[in-house]
This record gives C-alpha cells, sequence and structure tokens, in this order.
C-alpha cells in the first residue's frame, strides 16, 4: 500500500518560514514511506488543486487539436531542449523494452526559461501557457519542503539539497526541472492497439524528486521491492511523491526510486477514457555533483555500478539516459549488396522505424548495419597514434584554411562547433540506403 501523508503542518507560507518542529513531523513520515515502498501521496500539500484542473483543462484542449497543429510544437531536439509537444509513439522510458509503443501525448514545459525555446500554442490557446506559469511557483515551494525534509529525515546540514535545488526559483540557472502535462487519448473501443503497447512504459525518473498528479482514471503501478506491481489507486487531490534515480543515489539508497508504469485499461467503466496527469520532475541545478552523503546500502551498491562511484553530473546524467532513449533499429534488411540492389519492400521495413525514430526523439541506432566495424576500429587504432604524436608534428598537418579545405588536423581549443565526423568513404553505402 501507498502511505498518505498529511502535510499540514508545512503547507502554509514559503518554504523558509516553516518552523524546525513541522518540518521534523512531515519529515518523518516521508523518510519512512521513502526509505519503503519509494512513493507515497502527500494530502493537504497546499498546491492549489483549481490550479491543476486548469492545466488538465488546457492541456486537454491541446491534445484535441487537429495533429498537424500539434506538430508545430513538437519537441526539436530533446537533447537540447525538452521543451513541447510528444505524440503517440513518439517516447518510450523502458530503457530495456525499446520496441514498446507507448499510447500517449505529453507537453513538457523546461523548467528553466533559458533553455525554453518560448515555443506554445498562444495563437490556437492564448489561455495554455499562463495556465502552467500560473503553477510554477507554487510547485516550487512544496517542492523546497520536501527537500528541506529530506535533509531533517538524515540530518544534513541546511542546504544541503535546497542550495543545489536554486534552479526551482532562479530561472537563469540550467536545469531539467520541468512540467510535463500527459494525455492517455481514448483508446478505441475494439482494443485494437499494437501487442507491444502500454500507456507509460516501466521506469524510474531520473532527477530528485517528482510529483505526480493523477486524475481519477488509473492504470499506475508501482513495482514493490519483492517484485510485485500493485496499482497506484489515484487518491483525489493527491500528489504522489516519487524518488528519482539522482535521490537515490544521493542518500546511499535509502530513498528508493520505485519502478513505475501506467498500464492499458482494457475492461470496466474507465476502460475507454482518457486519462490525464500532470508531473513536475525536480532535478538539482545543472553544475550540482551527486554523491552518497549517507553510507550506501549494500544492497543498493549493485545499482550504483552506472555511476562508477564517482560523484555524477546531474546535467551529464540526464543528457545520457536521454542518449539511452535512443531507438535501436535492425538494419539488417537492408545491410547486405549495393544500395540499388536492396529490395522496395526490404527498404519499407527499415524506412518505417527509421521514420517514427527521426520524427521522434530526432536519433536512432542503427545495429546490423553492414559497415565493416574492424574498418572503423583501425581508424580508432592509426587515429590514436596519430593523435599521441609530438603536438609539433601534428601541427604539421593543421587545416590550412578551415573555410576552403576542411581536410586536415586540429589542435585543441580550436573548433567551435561541434562537427560531425567525416568518414565519407566507409558510411558511403550506409548513407546511401538511408537516403533511399
Ligand atoms: O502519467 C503517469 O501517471 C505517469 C507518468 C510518469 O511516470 C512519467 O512521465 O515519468
Ligand atoms: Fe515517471
Amino acid at each position: 500500500m501507498i502511505p498518505l501523508i498529511d502535510c499540514s503542518p508545512i503547507a502554509e507560507g514559503a518554504f523558509e518560514d516553516v518552523s524546525f518542529e513541522d518540518y521534523k513531523i512531515v519529515a518523518r513520515e516521508i523518510g519512512k514511506a521513502m526509505t519503503g515502498i519509494g512513493m507515497c501521496n502527500l494530502i493537504n500539500h497546499g498546491v492549489p488543486i483549481e490550479k491543476v484542473k486548469k492545466i488538465y483543462e488546457v492541456s486537454k484542449e491541446f491534445f484535441e487539436l487537429p495533429a498537424e497543429t500539434k506538430l508545430k510544437y513538437k519537441k526539436r531536439s530533446p537533447k537540447k531542449s525538452f521543451h513541447g509537444y510528444s505524440g503517440p509513439g513518439d517516447e518510450f522510458l523502458n530503457e530495456s523494452e525499446k520496441n514498446s509503443t507507448e499510447l500517449k501525448e505529453s507537453w513538457d514545459c523546461w523548467g528553466a526559461d533559458a533553455y525554453d525555446e518560448k515555443m506554445f500554442p498562444n495563437d490556437e490557446l492564448p489561455d495554455f501557457e499562463p495556465a502552467f506559469d500560473d503553477v510554477r511557483s507554487d510547485l516550487e515551494n512544496a517542492g523546497k519542503k520536501i527537500l528541506r525534509c529530506i535533509e531533517i529525515f538524515f540530518d544534513l546540514e541546511e542546504g544541503t539539497l535546497t542550495s543545489t535545488h536554486k534552479n526551482l526559483g532562479d530561472h537563469s540557472i540550467k536545469t531539467q526541472t520541468q512540467i510535463r502535462s500527459l494525455y492517455y487519448y481514448t483508446l478505441n473501443p475494439d482494443n485494437n492497439f499494437p501487442e507491444n503497447a502500454i500507456r507509460c512504459g516501466e521506469h524510474s525518473d531520473w532527477g530528485t524528486i517528482t510529483f505526480l498528479i493523477q486524475d481519477m482514471v488509473g492504470g499506475l503501478e508501482v513495482k514493490t521491492s519483492d517484485g510485485q506491481w500493485i496499482s497506484a489507486v489515484p487518491v483525489e487531490n493527491a500528489i504522489l511523491l516519487n524518488s528519482g534515480q539522482l535521490i537515490e543515489y544521493w542518500t546511499g539508497g535509502h530513498f528508493h526510486a520505485a519502478l513505475h508504469r501506467v498500464k492499458i485499461i482494457t475492461e470496466g467503466r474507465e476502460a475507454h477514457n482518457p486519462r490525464q496527469s500532470l508531473v513536475y520532475f525536480i532535478s538539482p541545478d545543472g553544475d550540482a555533483n551527486v554523491f552518497p552523503i549517507v553510507p550506501t546500502l549494500p544492497k543498493k551498491e549493485v545499482n550504483f555500478w552506472k555511476f562508477n562511484n564517482r560523484p555524477v553530473n546531474a546535467y551529464d546524467h540526464y543528457q545520457r539516459l536521454l542518449g539511452d532513449m535512443i531507438p535501436s533499429i535492425d538494419y539488417s534488411p537492408i545491410a547486405e549488396g549495393a544500395f540499388e540492389d536492396v529490395s522496395f519492400e526490404d527498404y519499407k521495413i527499415v524506412a518505417r522505424e527509421i521514420g517514427k525514430a527521426m520524427t521522434g526523439i530526432g536519433m536512432c541506432n542503427l545495429i546490423n548495419h553492414g559497415v565493416p566495424i574492424e574498418k572503423i576500429k583501425k581508424i580508432y587504432e592509426v587515429s590514436k597514434e596519430f593523435f599521441e604524436l609530438p603536438a609539433e608534428t601534428k601541427l604539421k598537418y593543421r587545416k590550412i584554411s578551415p573555410i576552403k579545405s576542411f581536410h586536415g588536423y586540429s589542435s585543441p581549443g580550436e573548433e567551435r562547433r561541434r562537427n560531425l565526423h567525416r568518414t565519407s568513404r566507409i558510411l558511403g553505402l550506409l548513407g546511401s540506403g538511408w537516403l533511399r
């Protein structure tokens, strides 16, 4: 069961104004829940629920716009800016199931205005952007209160977490804190969807903590420590608090980043209703380094191999996980032979997958691509030899004038823009298959 926590002792006022004693009451309960199942429902949390409902309302209007209108606001490049619209099948959160189809749509507002492309459907829906702006400071204030509770639960110095999350109030700081409005659109009545479909794939969140506010439709499930999926039954107007991977690492595994997913409901009254949720992902300031501040639980050490037992930069961690979301596409149907000789049918198989990935996240990993990997490794080998030559030798081969000819060596600091490697001869075959 997911514990219910009454936040009324800390609900009123700014986070700096709440007394230590009041924090302590709530901190104890939160600590107990988050070191256990890793989730709890916060009630009397002080976030005005009518503002959340307004977001549901404007979001529904947005998600019901024609597909071509929504596509105008599609995320440009998720790695650079997470802001904007994602359509059905664009995103999959389950790292090990890269072929699943997530039947959902979402709108993300990057928390830091510096990263925000300022792309909102203002022409179609003038109330849309203001609805998000209206709730932001309430979410920030409530978020800081929870961070303060965590500090108190672990007896940490005041500011350990609140001062590494300044971005919640100062939007000039680089961050991945974001507000996300999710829309699980109505499914067709014959339950005619792909076999591998799910509403939202199994995952744990990436940042510090998450606030998840769901409507009453249901479908959200959480994995318990004994591997059972249990239903996170909606609690009206509650905020479901969830630990992200970074707070799990920060707290030496004591705060458990629970796996969760949203399943497809095929039976009952709610089966074909759309579902809505509003999620506030709190992430540390981009330059924060995360490392266990509490001795690591032995059973969690294995989870932390990915951090190499080193401080992890909050921003890099997020970018790496975005990279893991990049789909893998099997190129084998078109890998053999010259590009003119591959059949239309074989092209079609790969084209469908590539199209889906590139109109979605905008990147994909090609596997079984037919480019002889030993040739690439040979390039690594000879390149390493070259780059390890004395600087004066390398400078003999320096690009004469990058504008006239791009051929030759660039020394450290010389290049401003990141350029694509041009191993064009070897990649020619692959490229022509792709252009086909
Ligand atoms: O919509 C939900 O209830 C879950 C969404 C979620 O877990 C996420 O976006 O990280
Ligand atoms: Fe999540």
